[in-house]
């Protein structure tokens, strides 16, 4: 199945550039450290076990949203998980990167900035054309070779992901190849009972696809987060206003309306949307409110009490779980019970089930679930969901093809 080349193909002691993916919450300027460290740092020292030296390259947040930012707090938090000096350098392919690349040595890990601050990174291209832009140009002769370790980020057509295994020696790192083959063996199993997939969190985008696609497999979906408030207003109620500094509602509801409207329309009865939200009331209490009685505009962040106790006896009934996205914001105790509640009642039965999202699998290590109580727990999100749906990552893809 596992046709790229892994590290065990990697000859020990050579100059690599490492593509990890450490896109993590952001709360008040304060990088949160998440699982997707302690993941990507195990393939790090794995590396410098075999005396290599790294330059790491990764991406944070998405230009205009508060959570791009620089990637100088990762390399202190990658620092803290490998238990040794990690550098930063405030450039990505400049020559302030360059130089610093060139005194890197055995046992040296560099972190060079975010990579979304180069304007050749984003615009979603062929990988042909990737590797041909200055960024990976530049970069790609410093080094012996390129691995990637970032599965999650692995269905972006971007520079930093599909650019270097065209021009370099390319080969997956150990969560690449670990959250491949679990995903890929996702896609084998069959299941006697329901499956219910529960989606949430605040990228619709990547999620409307993915209803389309499993639809032979999935009988049934929960709707949360911004995700289900979408789905809500398709479904003629006032709701899906942002937090002050956020921008999740007006442009989503814009470019995928119809979509939304349509699938809202043909899946009928299977698609399961909140009955009650949570919102926080002029105490700054948690406050529930039925969603046919809501009037006014506010901020919804959690689903309520009745919606979390439908979806976990649905839950209960099914043989199989996936979920992507968390049902409000779990960072705030206040608003995790929805996403809480559904969490634990997947723990509580024996049925197959998939954690996905580098921000929701977050939850499980701070409500104190445990991890051995889910099949899988993947530090990815979109591109997890999108494996399910059998399509091919390009970032996995150009490894492939380049193997
Ligand atoms: N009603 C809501 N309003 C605002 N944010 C919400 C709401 N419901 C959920 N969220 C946020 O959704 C986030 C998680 O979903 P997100 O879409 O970022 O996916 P993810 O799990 O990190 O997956 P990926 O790896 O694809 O990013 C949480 O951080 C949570 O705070
Ligand atoms: O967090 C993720 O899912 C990946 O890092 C990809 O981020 P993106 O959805 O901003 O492209």
């Amino acid at each position: 199945m596992t046709t790229f080349k892994t590290l065990d193909d990697l000859e020990a002691g050579q100059q690599l550039l490492v593509r990890i993916d450490i896109n993590a919450p952001v709360e008040d300027g304060v990088v949160q450290d998440n699982r997707r460290f302690a993941r990507h740092a195990e393939t790090l020292a794995e590396l410098l076990e075999d005396d290599h030296a790294i330059a790491v390259l990764a991406h944070q947040g998405r230009p205009g949203r508060d959570t791009f930012v620089s990637l100088e707090q990762h390399a202190d938090i990658l620092a803290d998980h490998l238990d040794r000096d990690v550098d930063f350098v405030a450039d990505t392919f400049g020559d302030d990167a360059l130089a610093a690349i060139d005194d890197l040595e055995s046992g040296d890990v560099l972190v060079l900035e975010n990579a979304r601050m180069c304007d050749e990174e984003l615009p979603e291209e062929d990988p042909e054309v990737k590797a041909e832009t200055d960024f990976v140009q530049t970069l790609a002769p410093e080094f012996d070779a390129y691995v990637n370790d970032a599965y999650s980020a692995a269905h972006r057509s971007h520079a930093s992901l599909v650019g270097f295994p065209l021009v370099m020696d390319a080969y997956a790192g150990r969560v690449m190849e670990a959250e491949y083959t679990a995903n890929s063996a996702i896609q084998e199993r069959e299941f006697d009972g329901p499956v219910t997939m529960v989606l949430g969190g605040t990228k619709a985008e990547d999620l409307i696809p993915v209803i389309e696609r499993v639809d032979d497999t999935v009988d049934r979906f929960c709707l949360g987060g911004i995700v289900g408030e979408l789905f809500l207003r398709a479904d003629g109620y006032d709701l899906g206003y942002d937090v002050e500094g956020t921008e999740f509602f007006d442009h989503q509801w814009a470019d995928h309306r119809e979509t939304i409207e349509r699938v809202l329309e043909e899946y009928g009865d299977r698609l399961h949307l909140a009955s009650d939200l949570a919102y926080e009331d002029d105490d700054g209490e948690r406050a529930e409110e039925a969603v046919a009685d809501i009037e006014k505009e506010t901020s919804y962040l959690d689903v309520g009490s009745d919606t979390a106790d439908e979806y976990a006896d649905l839950v209960r009934e099914s043989d199989a779980v996936f979920v992507k996205g968390a049902l409000g914001v779990f960072e705030d105790e206040r608003f995790a019970d929805g996403t809480v509640d559904v969490l634990s009642a997947i723990a509580e039965t024996d049925c197959f089930s998939v954690i996905g999202g580098g921000d929701t699998s977050r939850s499980i290590e701070l409500y104190g679930l445990e991890e051995d109580d889910f099949g899988h727990v993947s530090v990815a999100g979109g591109a997890y969901v999108r494996a399910l749906t059998g399509e091919g990552l390009v970032g996995v893809d150009v490894l492939q093809r380049e193997a």
